[in-house]
């Protein structure tokens, strides 16, 4: 991109995305210096399980509303209509889900892991493999997480690269390490308080100077935008109503129902009742995150009809261009450009110190704590602390590493949580939906979930056939009358969608359906295995029904389960050992 064509940032624009930096590192500081000033893990890592409904909600959203939505949501309207959208479908039920299935029985366990709970039902080496699952998950989504704002912003304004990564990696580093759990959920306030700001301020003012709202209707309207309920059932159709809708709840459960950073924000509720009140409150504000990145992209439509700008953008992505229009309605507002940059810098830091906060979390209580009991809590504190600054720091790596990474970043952020969350959803299905599931089927499913889903994965990446047609690039086009632009879409379609068959069609399975798909996997070799190994019922799950487990007052008036109160809640009814199938 040459010089000439760069946008600038104004003094004001570099302060206001440094206050958002202050303001981070302040909240971090503020809950380092009271409270318990962070002197346990029960403080450090589940501040002290007394949050509100409130702050727990908009930290649930932050954690996985990065700057990857930001940029890739408006990317995607913009090239292919608003199609996405009806993954708002999908919040409804991967919202009610979490609420009145995984949070009854999480919750009540009184775990700081959710992994725990996969020992309590199968074994020790279940909770490992889904620790560690959940590890490679996180490490590699956060380093999307980082790279995504810093990369999109130097392409278009020579922002410093790796100076913006190093600093707010940083500064994230240093707020999750010094102010724990607690700081990390405000913080996630405020930063997605600034998040919603930054893209109303682009809404606005893209509106605006694009000649008001029923100018940007009426042109993404007649640039066929504007997308109707596709119900074609082909599952390597990329979007549509049933891979979003319907492929979208099972993204959600492995996101909202059984990913660390979430159900840490459960635990860390004052009540049950809190937990799920936080799950639903979830729900508004989700959609109006969904809307607002939508309109963003309408909007940057309707402003530049398809226009292809790589000229001004050299090879970058469309996901770079996102950062054009915003740069280009922006310009000659002091402290707008400012604003979303400190938006965009916001969705990245509140969902990469939710990951490392996790991170550290499940480090400490699935591999380390079980191997030194007698640690002292002062001591487990300070490792925690220490496991969050080294996340902190192999999450720089991670973001090189994505450098190398193509595709769409929406894209590659939603194929993680496919690939890789949608086997540790089928694990903990398979645990709570199936009593007759053992260890040993636990830990077959989930091999063979993983190995499925990188198999697509990988497949569709090295075979990436029906590389999906943007629609017609240009208003001009849209302006024809309609049927020669249905003429135009039906000939594009015929040429683009060869029809791959055999194993090219398993490679193109839409990866909006990765999530269900994998998960199924688990579910049924988990069962199928389990049948084979001889089968153990429990004569009852850990289920919604049951009262929470004995529980004490520490001495300092803190509630706590200890390891033998868990295992007397255990299942104790005896394991009927049937005689192995024949
Ligand atoms: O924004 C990201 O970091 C990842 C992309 C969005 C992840 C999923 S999509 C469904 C749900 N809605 C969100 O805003 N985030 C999650
Ligand atoms: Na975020």
């Amino acid at each position: 991109m040459d010089p000439s064509d760069q946008k600038h940032f104004t003094v004001v624009d570099y302060v206001i995305f440094a206050v958002l930096l202050a303001a981070s590192m302040a909240i971090g500081l503020y809950y380092a210096l009271s409270g318990g000033r962070q002197r346990t893990t029960q403080e450090f890592l589940m501040a002290d399980r007394s949050m509100g409904c409130l702050p727990v909600s908009l930290s649930l959203i932050a954690s996985f509303q990065s700057a990857v939505a930001i940029i890739g949501v408006p990317a995607e309207i913009y090239t292919h209509g608003t199609q996405y959208w009806f993954i708002g479908c999908a919040y409804i039920l991967g919202l009610f889900i979490p609420a009145h299935v995984f949070i009854p029985v999480l919750y009540r366990l009184r775990i700081s892991s959710a992994y725990q709970y996969l020992e309590l039902r199968f074994s020790k080496t279940v909770r490992i493999c889904g620790t560690l699952t959940f590890i490679f998950q996180m490490v590699i989504y956060m380093g999307v997480c980082v790279y995504t704002p810093a990369f999109a912003l130097n392409t278009v304004t020579g922002f410093e690269l790796w100076g913006t990564v190093l600093a707010t990696g940083l500064v994230c580093t240093l707020y999750t390490t010094l102010g724990g759990l607690k700081a990390v959920i405000w913080t996630d306030v405020f930063q997605t308080v600034v998040m919603f700001a930054g893209q109303l301020a682009v809404i606005v003012v893209g509106v605006l100077r694009t000649g008001g709202v029923s100018e940007v209707w009426r042109k993404v309207w007649e640039g066929n935008r504007i997308a109707g309920l596709d119900l074609n059932p082909d599952p390597t159709e990329r979007h549509t109503f049933w891979t979003l809708g319907v492929g979208g709840i099972f993204l959600m459960l492995s996101l909202y129902g059984v990913n660390q950073a979430q159900v840490q924000r459960y635990l860390s509720s004052r009540t049950e009742k809190e937990a799920v009140r936080s799950c639903y409150m979830v729900f508004p504000s989700l959609q109006l995150a969904l809307a607002l990145s939508c309109v963003m992209g309408l909007v940057m439509f309707a402003r530049y009809c398809g226009e292809d700008h790589s000229d001004k953008l050299g090879s970058s992505s469309r996901d770079a261009m996102v950062i054009y229009f915003v740069m280009d309605m922006l310009q000659g507002l002091p402290g707008l450009p400012g604003l979303f940059v400190a938006c965009l810098f916001s969705a990245a830091l509140s969902t990469i110190s939710s990951a490392f906060n996790s991170l550290a979390t499940v480090t400490m209580e699935d591999l380390i704590k079980p191997h030194f009991p007698a640690m002292t809590e002062a001591r487990a504190t300070l490792l925690s602390k220490a496991l969050a600054m080294s996340y902190g720091l192999l999450c720089l790596a991670m973001a090189y590493l994505t450098h190398l990474m193509g595709d769409s970043v929406l894209q590659v952020a939603l194929k993680i949580f496919g690939m890789v969350g949608g086997p540790i959803l089928g694990l903990f299905c398979l645990g709570m939906f199936f009593p007759w599931a053992n260890s040993i089927g636990a830990v077959a499913g989930l091999g063979a979930g993983l190995t499925v889903s990188f198999w697509i994965g990988v497949g569709s990446i090295v075979t990436r056939t029906s590389g999906v047609k943007p629609l017609p690039p240009d208003c001009r086009v849209a302006l024809l009358s309609n049927d020669t632009t249905a003429a135009i879409q039906t000939a594009l379609s015929d040429v683009a969608l060869s029809r791959p068959s055999g194993l090219k069609r398993f490679y193109s399975l839409s990866y909006m359906w990765y999530s269900g798909f994998n998960c199924f996997t688990v579910i049924l070799v988990g069962l199928i295995i389990s049948f084979m190994t001889g089968r153990k019922v429990l004569t009852h799950v850990l289920s919604p029904q049951r009262s929470s487990p004995p529980h004490h007052k520490e001495s300092n008036g803190q509630v706590g389960t200890s390891q033998e109160e868990t295992e007397s809640f255990l299942p104790e009814a005896p394991f009927v050992e049937y005689e192995t199938a024949v």
